[in-house]
């Protein structure tokens, strides 16, 4: 009976995506009785050295496994959403956004330290832009740097020494079960997660019904309503501006969908947020509506390009390592061949050290912090 061949999930071997293609296949398992077997997919990121940047962004780390799709080697692939690029891929569908996992970001630092314990000068690592900013707007006395490789080479910075903490996603730290080590959660409204951060995205080919129907079963409306709005936000601001981007997008209990969408000057200097509701059936629109507000708004923290502090690769959450965080998915910035250095920034830092991200930028209608999101 032809629906009842194994299914052949493509997976990145980091440990990462290994973990999470393998809690995919377990429920797909469990849901449709079917055998599903992982089938290993190197992608470019996964090989080169060379900065994300480079090598086209976000994209290197799905375009292996969308080839290899496409190419009928696999029947179905697995994705961090957070790294996946906004633009469909012709010929795949997202079969399944499985239930979130948190989104939200942590800390972990060397003696049991929150992020107002770290002293002046304290070496805190990320390869997010988006991190970066909002961690110099809280604290603009830390120096930030930039690190690449996965989530046990960042872990390692900390435990061995050369770095006094780094941020993470929980999500992933959960599905590694390393989440003993967070020593701080950090608060949406300190630090605003990226689109899509913590779900996955369950990709397969847009004609093959029989995969697409098992991977239905393991669909979330309320995750996929909210990941569909942070993404929409994404996209319309990845066309409007440069700037790091934060969405989070939280379901009440009466179906209705609350958005939050932040950009933020990479220096830290300036944050604008915007905050929107709608519903499940509208999430798309909601995204749009928030993404335009924070276009509209002139704040400071949409400078555009050729402002020196600007990243080349500004949009979302990268560049970093293999299992790092995703890279920039404008096109104008995937062509970019430098990464930002957010070491050694070029231009002064202008912030001040105001304790909230909004509070700093002179987009005083978006002062207010994002709402507090998170679940
Ligand atoms: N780009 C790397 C990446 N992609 C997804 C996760 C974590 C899991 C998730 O956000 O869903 C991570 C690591 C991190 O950001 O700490």
């Amino acid at each position: 009976m032809a629906g009842e061949r194994a299914l052949r999930l493509g997976t990145r071997r980091s440990a990462l995506a290994r973990t999470q293609s393998e809690h995919v296949a377990q429920a797909l398992r469990e849901r449709t009785g079917r055998a599903v077997e992982l089938v290993e997919v190197t992608t470019e990121g996964d090989v080169s050295r060379a900065p994300l940047s480079s090598l086209g962004g976000t994209g290197v780390f799905a375009t292996a496994l969308r080839e290899a799709l496409l190419a009928g080697r696999v029947d179905l692939a697995v994705h961090s959403l957070k790294d996946l690029p906004t633009a469909p891929a012709q010929g795949l569908v997202v079969a399944a956004v499985p239930p979130r996992e948190d989104p939200r970001d942590v800390l972990v630092a060397s003696g049991g330290r929150r992020l107002a314990d770290l002293p002046a000068g304290a070496r805190v690592g990320t390869g997010s832009p988006r991190r970066a900013a909002q961690l110099r707007a809280l604290r603009p006395d830390l120096e930030v740097v930039d690190v690449r490789g996965n989530v046990d080479t960042r872990l390692r910075m900390v435990s061995e020494g050369p770095l006094d903490a780094v941020v993470l996603a929980r999500a992933g730290l959960l599905r590694l079960g390393r989440a003993d080590e967070v020593t701080e959660v950090l608060d949406t409204d300190q630090l605003l997660p990226a689109p899509g951060q913590g779900a996955l995205a369950v990709e397969c080919r847009a004609d093959d019904e029989d995969v697409r129907a098992a991977c239905a079963l393991l669909d979330d409306a309320a995750s996929r309503a909210a990941t569909t709005a942070e993404r929409a936000l994404l996209a319309a601001l990845e066309a409007g501006c440069a700037a790091p981007v934060g969405a989070l997008a939280v379901a009440d209990d009466d179906g209705g969908l609350h958005l939050t969408g932040l950009v933020a000057a990479l220096d830290g200097s300036a944050t604008a947020a915007r905050t929107g509701a709608g519903t499940g059936a509208d999430a798309a629109d909601l995204g749009r509506r928030v993404a335009a507000e924070l276009l509209a708004s002139g704040s400071p923290a949409l400078a555009p390009l050729s402002r020196s502090s600007v990243p080349t690769t500004a949009a979302t959450d990268g560049p970093t390592g293999p299992t790092g965080e995703h890279a920039p998915q404008t096109p104008q910035a995937a062509r970019l061949t430098t990464p930002p250095d957010p070491d050694h920034p070029d231009t002064p830092r202008t912030s001040s050290a105001a304790p909230q991200p909004a509070s700093n930028t002179h987009d005083t209608a978006a002062d207010a912090p994002p709402e507090r999101v998170h679940p």
